[in-house]
């Protein structure tokens, strides 16, 4: 009988699910990208695994076109390769586009949508960004930002000519890495914390799980998977872990200084607890809203410039025609004998400008972000349907034939005598973004990019390690939240005649 009962409702739904498919009529006639084939279940996702993500789409891009769709596990998505498809994404339907992809790591680390990068669009998230751009960019923390670059650059200058001086390698890596994380954590906590090395760790094993999927962000909808595997378990401890060392520098901040700085000394920490004291924005600022945003900050803030400074060496060793002139311009600009190049001597250097603007360019640290769309939209003739994730491919955009000529080439003459900058005027450079979810540590990003090579570039001659030359020099690339080089860059640092400059400690 129960089997009778079964049957007449399977075909009663299967009647029902037929009517609505007739009657709703829309998106069953929805032209979708083309895409390549796909498996049950998991979709396009055999086309994509690799450990460069962003090469595999671009070469999958290059058959089916700047707007591609694949079905990653249960989400579909859509690949935009081309500057023509990115400036009607982000220009002409910015507001239909300015959800962030959801997952469950990322509700996870966002917090639930509370923070900036993986909040959706709404009051909450305007309020988050308002207060970091604010908190960040105001010009009392530009002005403190300049005098901590300064200190990390000295530092970085004393241990290079140190290591110099002993013939040993320098490990650029590393160093650059190194410098990153520090400048980040003095922004934000106004210098070296006791939990530094943990904090740092446990953010080292979040960003790898961030940018990986795990099984259940591919199949979120899965109970199965819930239970079975461990992803999620994995990325509740790694989140709490952060969390507990943020809710423990928040209560030692309070007990000491009641959570009150002095006012030109107020560090992002500084900022987020006077705001939670003041109590006046709309949405209360947790402590654990507050963990997600500093999340957020080290996220966007450490691996990316360390990227951009990496790849930029790694060109200019391999391009000793760039390096010879970068530096030669920044010798005659800055004349002899300086000590510490600071940002406000940078003015006139505009070769270095052009070479770091080709470096994000041809090694874009982020080379694929992810965009939600929040309706129904129509890119180039194609449908794309409300709750589809969208990736922008950087990485496709910047070595587009019919902007870039030689697209592969390090030539960053190709920037003389154009106003092509990265503010997101240009659709096809747009290593930051563009539109309402635009980067907003840009200033933050290039400034420090900028004194680290001039300085870099003033006080030393850079040399490859013995045995290695320009073309057996691996590139290599290591595909996390951003891309850095799979190896580490070991160089020589032979400081120039007139270093004698750098201050002592
Ligand atoms: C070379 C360095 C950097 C690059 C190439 C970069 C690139 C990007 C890109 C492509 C996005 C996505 C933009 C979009 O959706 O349109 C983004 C978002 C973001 N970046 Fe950066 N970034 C860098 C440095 C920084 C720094 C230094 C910070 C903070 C100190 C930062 C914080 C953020 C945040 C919070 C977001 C999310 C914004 C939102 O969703 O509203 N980034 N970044």
């Amino acid at each position: 009988m129960e089997g009778v009962y079964i049957l007449c409702f399977t075909a009663l739904s299967t009647l029902v699910a037929l009517c609505f498919v007739k009657f709703s009529g829309g998106k069953s006639k929805a032209k979708l990208p083309p895409g390549p084939w796909t498996l049950p279940m998991i979709g396009s996702l055999h086309h994509v695994i690799s450990k460069v993500p962003h090469r595999k789409m671009f070469e999958l891009s290059r058959r089916y076109g700047p707007v591609m769709f694949l079905k990653l596990g249960e989400t579909p998505t859509v690949v935009v390769s081309s500057a023509e498809a990115a400036s009607l994404m982000l220009k002409t339907n910015d507001l239909a586009f300015s959800d962030r992809t959801r997952s469950v790591t990322f509700d996870i680390f966002g917090c639930d949508g509370k923070d900036i990068a993986f909040a959706p669009y709404g009051d909450h998230w305007r309020q988050m960004r308002k207060v970091c751009v604010v908190e960040l960019l105001s010009a009392k923390q530009v002005r403190r930002m300049e005098d901590i670059r300064a200190d990390e650059v000295g530092n970085l200058l004393h241990s290079i000519t140190a290591g110099a001086l002993d013939g040993a390698m320098v490990n650029f890596s590393k160093k650059v890495s190194a410098l990153s994380n520090d400048v980040v954590s003095r922004a934000v906590f106004g210098g070296k914390f006791k939990q530094q090395d943990e904090y740092i760790s446990e953010l080292d094993k979040a960003f790898t799980l961030v940018s990986g999927s795990s099984l259940v962000d591919l199949f979120p909808s899965s109970q199965l998977v819930r239970w079975f595997s461990n992803g999620e378990r994995e990325v509740r401890k790694v989140y709490d872990g952060i969390q507990r060392i943020i809710a423990e520098i928040v209560d030692e901040r309070k007990a000491t200084s009641h959570g009150v700085s002095s006012t030109d000394e107020e560090d992002l920490l500084g900022a987020l607890l006077r705001l939670q004291r003041e109590d006046t924005l709309q949405f209360p600022l947790t402590t654990d809203v507050m963990g997600a945003v500093l999340f957020d900050i080290f996220a966007g803030g450490t691996d990316t410039s360390a990227s951009a400074l990496e790849w930029t060496m790694t060109e200019l060793v391999t391009n000793p025609r760039v390096m010879a002139k970068a530096q030669q311009e920044i010798r005659q600009v800055l004349g002899e004998h300086r000590t510490v190049i600071t940002n406000s001597d940078l003015d006139g250097l505009h070769y270095m400008q052009n070479v770091i603007k080709e470096v994000l360019r041809l090694h874009p640290p982020v080379p694929l972000f992810a965009r939600s769309a929040r309706e129904d939209c129509n890119i180039m003739g194609y449908d794309i349907l409300k709750g589809t994730d969208v990736f922008v491919s950087l990485f496709a955009i910047s070595r587009e034939e019919r902007y870039w000529e030689n697209p592969e080439d390090f030539k960053p003459e190709r920037f003389e005598n154009n106003t092509i900058d990265y503010h997101g005027s240009y659709a096809q450079y747009i290593p930051f973004g563009a539109g309402r979810r635009q980067c907003p540590g840009m200033v933050f990003a290039t400034s420090t990019v900028d004194i680290v090579l001039a300085n870099l570039l003033y006080h030393y001659d850079w040399m490859l390690p013995d045995g290695a030359t320009i073309a057996t020099l691996d590139k290599s690339e290591k595909f996390r939240l951003t891309v850095s080089r799979k190896y580490d860059l070991e160089l020589k640092a032979i400081p120039h005649v007139w270093s004698n400059g750098i201050p002592s400690k």
